[in-house]
């Protein structure tokens, strides 16, 4: 007999071991690793939640990552729920945040930032869904193929919901097929460039190619997604001595608004086609991170008053800080389009609160540290891009005190306005009917961002909001019920969804 059980033992663990693989892949995560809370049926409750029909005191209702109601203080009282209740007392209850315009690099330069890290900052920052952008990660998400690649490298990585843009290049912005493969495949519309990328396989489009995407849009109805800068003979930069590479004013003279302002100008007149009865009516036009608050602004406003189908983003980092206070060879600061001064920022923030400018997004645009060259400090050859993710609810909420942001305005701007352009209507509010994305906060709760706080990010030493103080605690996170991030810990197990366009 133990002759016998000898000689079966290596066939026993070799099927044992079998069976434990089989059973680690072809499982879903069980609930217990993908939520922090035991519970598939719960209530939360608090003295301002956030909804479209204001804010209100009382109780939503999650089962099954649904919001299955929403029931007022008054009506609550007494009514002897069953189930879990969950109360959150004064803390704010808010729609997830719905971050547009990511870039987390991954497959390929997953060492700039990556899923896992970019998606538990996301979480940690009160976002529950992203879209991540077509560059920057290698090979470019420029096809099927490619974006085969990128949904291998997210699948079980990612801590919240990932959307993705493809990209509108030369290659195949004259190759309807292979574009409609890609928006059949789910990418939730596209994105271009009208100048360098600095990203040698995600070359520029031309008004040509860009006319091209929006009548293959125009059939899937959605978005083209564009970087809104043309390079123009600049008069105003010479390369002399007076142009030190270390002053961040040398840096701002090479990209003047009237770049922004070129391709705005060029871009109006394909959107022009967008409008009802238009060849390109179903498209949509969507500028990203918008700097420029003059004749840029003006001429979006003039297009949306002709019924274009347009809309405009801008990002924390430019009604944050200013060119003024950037400190000669910090080129944590450096983006495209630039930072501008303290009066671009004060017209960016009054086009935001009336409307003029339609929704925020991150553009957090990592790399590794040595390419931000901050000991050399030279503006001119760093990486441009802003690290910000995790921060940009408390950004938003602590730089627009002082214009008296509201709650209700956060929510427009960062959840609903955001998930009508990725075209998710079971998003982007806390509502009957909806994904249980949600977050609670304290707005009144500062923080020092210091080596202290958990941060998420890979690379928190390029982020140009390190060493400041902001107002906003993140509390707790929830993607569609399952409680991913709670006071610096995450489930243990990643199941954000892949979001396909269908
Ligand atoms: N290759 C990039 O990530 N570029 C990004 N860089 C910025 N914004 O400085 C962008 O969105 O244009
Ligand atoms: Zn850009
Ligand atoms: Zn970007």
């Amino acid at each position: 007999m133990d002759h016998f059980l000898w000689r079966i033992l290596p066939l026993l663990a070799l099927l044992s071991s079998f069976l434990y693989f089989y059973f680690q892949n072809s499982s879903k995560f069980s609930h217990s690793d993908c939520s922090l809370l035991p519970y598939n049926h719960y209530w939360i409750t608090s003295k301002s939640i956030v909804t479209p029909r204001g804010v209100i005191s009382g109780a939503v209702e999650v089962k099954e990552g649904n919001i299955v109601s929403i029931v007022k203080e008054e009506d609550w009282q007494g009514n002897s729920k069953r189930g879990h209740i969950i109360d959150y007392g004064e803390a704010v209850v808010m729609p997830g945040l719905i971050d547009v315009h990511a870039h987390l690099d991954d497959p390929g330069r997953a060492e700039w930032e990556g899923f896992p890290s970019g998606t538990k900052a996301a979480a940690a920052g009160g976002i529950t869904m992203l879209i991540d952008m077509p560059l920057n990660n290698f090979p470019s998400t420029v096809s099927v193929e490619t974006l085969r690649l990128k949904l291998e490298a997210a699948e079980k990585n990612i801590y919240v919901d990932v959307g993705f843009w493809g990209g509108l290049v030369p290659e195949n912005a004259f190759n309807a097929s292979s574009l409609e493969a890609l928006l059949s495949a789910g990418v939730l519309g596209l994105k271009s460039f009208m100048c360098p990328s600095g990203i040698n396989d995600f070359p520029m489009t031309n008004a040509s190619h860009i006319k091209e995407g929006l009548s293959v849009l125009a059939k899937f109805r959605r978005p083209l997604l564009v970087h809104a800068e043309i390079q123009q003979d600049s008069e105003n930069y010479l390369e002399d001595d007076a142009n030190d590479p270390r002053h961040y004013s040398t840096y701002l003279k090479t990209r003047p608004p009237s770049w922004e302002e070129a391709a705005i100008r060029e871009l109006l007149t394909l959107s022009k086609d967008t409008g009802i009865g238009g060849s390109a009516e179903g498209a949509h036009l969507h500028i990203v991170h918008l700097s420029d608050s003059g004749s840029s602004l003006q001429l979006l406003k003039q297009a949306k008053r002709s019924g274009d189908s347009v809309t405009v983003e801008t990002c924390p980092h430019y009604l944050a800080f200013s060119a003024e206070e950037i400190e000669d060879g910090d080129t944590r600061f450096k983006c495209a389009p630039p930072i501008r001064n303290a009066a671009n920022r004060e017209a960016l923030w009054k086009a935001l609160l009336e409307g003029d400018i339609d929704m925020l997004s991150s553009d957090h645009s990592p790399t590794m540290p040595e390419l931000k060259l901050l000991n050399e400090g030279n503006f001119l050859k760093a990486w441009g891009g802003i690290s910000s993710l995790q921060f940009v609810l408390p950004v938003t909420w602590s730089y627009g005190q002082k214009y008296g942001v509201t709650l209700e305005q956060l929510a427009l701007w960062w959840s609903e306005r955001p998930a009508k352009l990725v075209g998710k209507d079971s998003k982007g509010a806390i509502e009957v009917g909806k994904h249980a994305d949600i977050f609670v906060w304290e707005p009144n709760t500062d923080f020092d961002l210091n080596d202290d706080l958990p941060i998420y990010i890979k690379h928190p030493s390029i982020s140009a909001y390190m060493g400041t103080k902001l107002s906003g605690k993140v509390l707790t996170t929830f993607v569609r019920g399952n409680l991913v991030y709670k006071e610096g810990k995450h489930a243990s197990a990643a199941c954000g969804s892949l979001i396909l366009a269908k």
